[in-house]
């Protein structure tokens, strides 16, 4: 059975509460915005795709079937507008929500300024378009997995298998489905090209240790679990072949903000000459921003660090400072920067994407293993797809 971080159909949407995993499967409604904003601000639901796209489905929700947002386009537009404004500031560092909220945002407002469009018609954009994301999203990650799986082979180990560390949760739970860093591992799974998986704990909120964990048991992939102040040890000593993380905002100069811990992470492995590759989809790219330097860095309340299941650890009256993400400079990212669009370099992020973007992306014949057809042209050498 497909691990479903989230349940949707016209008018309704569940999400499985991430805080009861591993222990419990429990899916709650999200009736509207207030619910969608309610359950992102509370991680239960997290991961930068899976935010964005509960957020937009929480507003299809609340505008489904009713009379949400006024009564007529301009009203619905401008409570559109707001609304996403609200969903894409409780969790300002990942880059997904405010992309989306940018297209949909501007597609509302197109939409009531036609001739013609009423209320429900630019409802009924929004909803369409906060759908096409859900499947988008599923489809980008499985192409990320197979570019990811392909080049990774193709630069660490030609004609044998890899063993790969990673870090937070990137899987089907943070995304519509299949993942990011994890899609990537769960590609090269699928071709018989890994050997074992690292993933850290990835304290304080311990997605690795409860999300990814689960995650990896689920599929059957053969992984052992570290702490994270175990990395060091175990580029050392493991034969990790490569660190493949997800991202939250990778900027124009490929500098990328990630779970707080990757930047350490990065580090050891540019100490120990493995290759380290970040994976996100396009939407998480924010060519917008210079450099890393711009990222606004969430922090988490105090008690994430200070207690574990709502029982004080840390002794009383200590100071705490609880960033959520770090960003890693470009230069650490020397495998590369995954994307369903390519993979490229830091340096050729910019163009890459743009290029890509501007002609459609050449999907490859799947052989029937699942693994990409063995005629196709991969960017092992960090080039986007040719045509
Ligand atoms: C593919 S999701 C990317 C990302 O989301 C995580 O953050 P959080 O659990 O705080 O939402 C983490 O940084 C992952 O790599």
């Amino acid at each position: 059975m497909v691990l479903e971080a989230l349940r949707y159909r016209r008018g309704s949407l569940q999400i499985l509460d991430q805080l009861q995993l591993p222990q419990r499967s429990c899916y709650e409604a999200i009736r509207g915005v207030r619910d969608g904003q309610a359950a992102i601000r509370d991680m239960r639901v997290r991961g930068a795709p899976a935010i964005a796209i509960v957020g937009c489905l929480s507003l299809a929700v609340e505008l489904h079937g009713g009379t949400a947002g006024g009564q007529d386009a301009a009203t619905v537009a401008a409570f559109v507008g707001k609304a996403l404004q609200d969903l894409a500031s409780t969790r300002p560092t990942a880059r997904n929500m405010a992309q989306a909220a940018e297209k949909l945002g501007a597609a509302a407002t197109h939409e009531a300024q036609c001739p013609g469009a009423t209320a429900n018609s630019v409802r009924e954009i929004v909803i369409q378009l906060a759908e096409e994301m859900l499947e988008k999203d599923l489809q980008d990650n499985r192409r990320i997995g197979e570019l990811g799986a392909t080049c990774m082979m193709q630069g660490v180990a030609p004609q044998g298998q890899v063993t790969v560390l990673t870090h937070c949760n990137t899987g089907a739970l943070a995304t519509a489905g299949y993942g990011t860093a994890l899609g990537v591992i769960r590609a090269l799974h699928a071709r018989g090209c890994l050997e074992h998986v690292y993933c850290t704990e990835t304290r304080p909120y311990n997605q690795g240790a409860r999300l990814t964990a689960y995650e990896l048991v689920y599929e059957g992939i053969p992984a052992t679990l570290i702490a994270d102040s175990a990395a060091a040890l175990a580029l050392k000593e493991k034969g990790i072949s490569a660190i493949v993380v997800g991202a939250d905002r990778v900027v124009a100069n490929g500098d990328t903000a990630n779970k707080v811990g990757t930047y350490q992470l990065a580090i050891a492995a540019m100490h120990h000459g493995v290759p380290f590759y970040v994976a996100a989809p396009s939407t998480s790219c924010d060519l917008s921003l210079a450099t890393g330097d711009q990222i606004i860095i969430e922090e988490r309340p105090s008690q994430e660090l200070t207690d574990i299941n709502g029982i004080r650890i840390a002794a009383p009256d200590i100071g705490v400072w609880n960033p959520a993400f770090d960003v890693t400079p470009h230069d650490l990212v020397t495998g590369g920067i995954i994307t369903e669009l390519g993979v490229f370099a830091p340096a050729e992020l910019q163009e890459g994407l743009k290029q890509a973007s501007i002609r459609p992306c050449h999907r490859p014949q799947e052989s029937p293993s699942g693994a990409a057809a063995a005629s196709e042209k991969e960017p092992g050498s960090r080039h986007p797809q040719e045509d």
